[in-house]
């Protein structure tokens, strides 16, 4: 009997049978293009045929899939499966018990069984599930009797509680309404510190696509270049345990940005464009602040970062930033999302809400407010794009930054007198600068631009690199105040942007341990 083969769940096909998705279509073909596209895993799903049907279906996709050497599951069905030799089955909480399913297959045979809750989850893994079928993801019409839509943070609390700590780590797709615009956004912000998905399940995304093979190929790509992403941000040794790595690094960093001209795309507002532009050509980006939705892909490819700053948001805007999420998350790079006045309107509330459903972030910038809006529970009323007076304490808003990280799996830099930035496991406070940044418009933004092409540049550590563009913005501020030249706001831009060109050029003779004021927070 040949061993269980090993998993790979990846990109995850569940066929289907009704006229809605496959339409005239054969099943098998549909298959074939799928697996030259990739799929890693084909499950046949066909809820209403008779059982001559299935196994004679199930025999001819299986002689397809054994071409590709990709495993065939059975949905629900183990007299099919051993009818068939298929490699297994997927069952779900109604079906056959696991542990008779079990005793019943080859103990080579592959079972999953699906969970949508964590007491689910355990009994499966406890059980001796192969994998879990997590959902339901999203609503979704190709399987209208779900029993509950749990999302990114239901999926999340499963990795989190479940796979932390077990013995054999057992693999987990997602299912639901996934597809090529939302895989990377599911992948990423499913992911509970080291635990996350090893792949996802679809199904119209592939059998209702007009070329299932462009498609399959499609996803793979995205699903692969998330995992790379992930590991890149996560993998042990990168993370400084102290800020002894961070001042270490950071001259290298900024010397390295100054001769990079990498890209920062900016779908910023009308009234800093001027601005955010001179200060990234200063700090050495090569700035474009493009609006137009449809010149987002060719930018995307280009290797820098996209800023989308909500300043002067409307119905047309929110087109374009869409767009330019979708196409730098399918590029791989970098995006900063800056709400500005998230907290002030239902309208601006209502563009965060639709722009965090776009797609990921690897920044969330703002101040109080806005960082509020975005938690859902703003604390601070807005007035305009400025925050409001503040109720919360440093360690408050460490907090905030905190857990908006963990929860969007991505940085979250609070700005203020003092900055604050965290990546759901390291925190820190910033409080250089200087009091004239407080006094100019659009200094927030600019900071976005520049700190997103910092991601861009520095891709071993997005906190680190951060850390880099936030204080070549402020340590400039600080000398910039400090030349005689400057004596109010005014004189301030111009030195500013002086200083910014200035340090770094000779950020290497610069002691940035004692320049920087920097506190590290638990
Ligand atoms: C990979 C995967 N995950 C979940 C399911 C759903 O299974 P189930 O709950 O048994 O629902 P039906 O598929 O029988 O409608 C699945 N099929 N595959
Ligand atoms: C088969 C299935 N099981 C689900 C669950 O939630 O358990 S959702 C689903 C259908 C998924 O189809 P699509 O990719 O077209 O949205």
């Amino acid at each position: 009997m040949p061993n269980k083969p090993d998993l790979d769940l990846s990109l995850y096909l569940v066929t289907d049978a009704t006229s809605e998705i496959l339409g005239d279509n054969d099943v098998c073909q549909v298959v074939e293009k799928a697996c030259k596209g990739g799929v890693t895993i084909v499950q046949y799903r066909d809820k209403h045929a008779d059982t001559g049907v299935l196994i004679k279906t199930a025999s001819e996709l299986h002689t397809v899939t054994q071409k590709y050497n990709v495993p065939l599951l059975i949905n629900d069905r183990l007299d099919v499966c051993l009818a068939v030799g298929a490699e297994g089955v997927h069952i779900g909480q109604d079906d056959t018990p696991l542990e008779a399913a079990r005793r019943i297959l080859p103990p080579n045979a592959i079972i999953g069984v699906t969970a949508s809750s964590v007491q689910e989850a355990e009994a499966a893994i406890q059980g001796g599930a192969d994998y879990l079928g997590i959902g339901t993801m999203f609503a979704t019409p190709t399987k209208k009797d779900t029993k509950s839509i749990i999302g990114t943070r239901g999926t999340q609390e499963i990795l989190a509680r479940c796979m932390t700590g077990t013995k054999h780590s057992v693999g987990c797709v997602a299912i639901g309404s996934i597809n090529a615009a939302n895989v990377q956004r599911v992948i990423h912000q499913s992911t509970a510190d080291e635990n996350r998905l090893s792949g996802v399940a679809v199904v119209s995304a592939i059998i209702a696509a007009a070329d299932p093979q462009e498609a399959a190929s499609e996803l793979l790509q995205r699903i692969r270049s998330t995992a790379e992403k992930f590991y890149i941000s996560t993998r042990p040794g990168v993370h400084p345990a102290s800020g002894e790595v961070i001042f270490q690094q950071t001259p290298g960093i900024i010397e390295k940005h100054v001769s990079s001209s990498i890209l920062s795309h900016n779908m910023t507002n009308t009234v800093v464009q001027n601005f955010a532009a001179n200060v990234c050509l200063a700090t050495g980006a090569s700035p474009i602040m493009s609006l137009n939705g449809a010149e987002a892909p060719d930018l995307a490819r280009l290797g820098g970062g996209l800023v989308i700053n909500m300043g002067t948001a409307t119905a047309d805007t929110m087109s374009a930033y869409q767009a330019g999420v979708k196409a730098y998350n399918a590029a791989g790079n970098p995006v900063l999302l800056d709400p500005v006045g998230g907290g002030a309107t239902s309208v601006r509330r209502e563009a965060i809400r639709t722009l965090l459903r776009t797609g990921f972030y690897d920044v969330i910038k703002g101040n109080e407010g806005e960082i509020g809006a975005v938690m859902g529970a703003s604390t601070v009323q807005q007035r305009g794009v400025d925050s409001g007076p503040s109720s919360s304490n440093a360690q408050q808003k460490a907090e905030m930054v905190k857990s908006l990280a963990r929860r969007e799996r991505c940085l979250v830099l609070m700005t203020g007198v003092t900055d604050y930035l965290s990546d759901g496991r390291r925190t820190v406070a910033i409080s250089n600068g200087s009091k004239w940044l407080g006094k100019i418009t659009g200094s927030g933004c600019a900071l976005g631009s520049v700190v997103v092409s910092y991601l861009a540049l520095h891709r071993a550590d997005k906190f680190v690199a951060a850390i880099a563009g936030i204080l070549h913005y402020e340590l400039a501020a600080e000398r910039a105040e400090q030349n005689p030249s400057c004596r109010g706001p005014g004189s301030f831009i111009p030195a500013f942007i002086d200083e910014l060109y200035l340090l770094g050029q000779d950020i290497k003779s610069q002691d940035v341990r004692k320049l920087a004021r920097l506190e590290f927070l638990e």
